[in-house]
């Protein structure tokens, strides 16, 4: 597994012009891109759908692009969304009324599966589960918006999935969302997240070659045990 990937969420980005961000962003150094999908009845925003993926795809973005799913329900949107070129897939379990059967559509749709929890949303979601999941994505701000602030107590959260990881024996990314900023990445990477969303961070700065270089300093110095 290659160690760390930054993805970027394109809420952030200069959405009239999305093609040229995303190809911008993945020229800075970035590796997957981040696509929050929301459905102002899961969350109290509305996003972008598979309309937009395939789009993407077809002004010639080849990096893997990471469908966050925050739409309830959950299971029409996957074989949309893994036709429209999506390469991994999460959704937030207690939206979807059979997760593991969410979990095999993603699969049988031929892209990687995650579950996301909410700072709130308890780890006993993760039961069952760990045998099949390609990935942990956990939220350190309430989802609908970008711009947020990290929260703190996700720290502790890190390092518990993180023991579930490695008790699993088996590879699975754990993924961080929200608030991640070249200030605070190298304690969120110690906490044990190896893949890291950032929006504003970068988006909101005109250079973001230097943003991800600078988070990859910081990750870079982390103490990893
Ligand atoms: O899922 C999300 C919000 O629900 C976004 O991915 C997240 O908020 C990223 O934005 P930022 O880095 O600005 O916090
Ligand atoms: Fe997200």
């Amino acid at each position: 597994m290659q160690p760390y990937l930054i993805a970027p969420s394109i809420l952030s980005a200069d959405l009239a012009r999305l093609g040229e961000e995303v190809e911008k962003v993945l020229a800075a150094g970035a590796d997957v891109v981040h696509f929050d999908v929301m459905d102002n009845h899961y969350v109290p925003n509305l996003t972008f759908g598979p309309m937009i993926c395939s789009a993407l795809r077809n002004y010639g973005v080849q990096a893997d692009i990471d469908v966050h799913l925050m739409v309830q329900p959950v299971d029409d949107l996957i074989s949309m969304f893994a036709d429209a070129g999506a390469s991994m897939i999460s959704f937030h379990p207690e939206a979807s009324l059979h997760v593991d059967r969410s979990v095999q559509l993603i699969h049988q749709a031929g892209c990687k599966a995650g579950l996301v929890l909410n700072p709130a949303t308890p780890l006993h979601y993760l039961d069952h589960m760990m045998d099949k999941l390609d990935y942990v994505l956990l939220m350190s701000v309430n989802p609908g918006f970008g711009g947020q602030a990290f929260i703190p107590s996700t720290l502790d959260k890190l390092r518990l999935v993180k023991e579930r990881i490695k008790a699993s024996g088996r590879e699975i990314r754990l993924e961080i969302d929200g608030g991640v900023k070249v200030d605070n990445i190298r304690a969120i990477a110690e906490a044990g997240a190896d893949m890291f969303v950032a929006g504003s961070a970068i988006f909101n700065q005109p250079d973001y070659a230097s943003v991800i270089d600078a988070m990859r300093q910081e990750l870079a110095k982390a103490n990893i045990k």
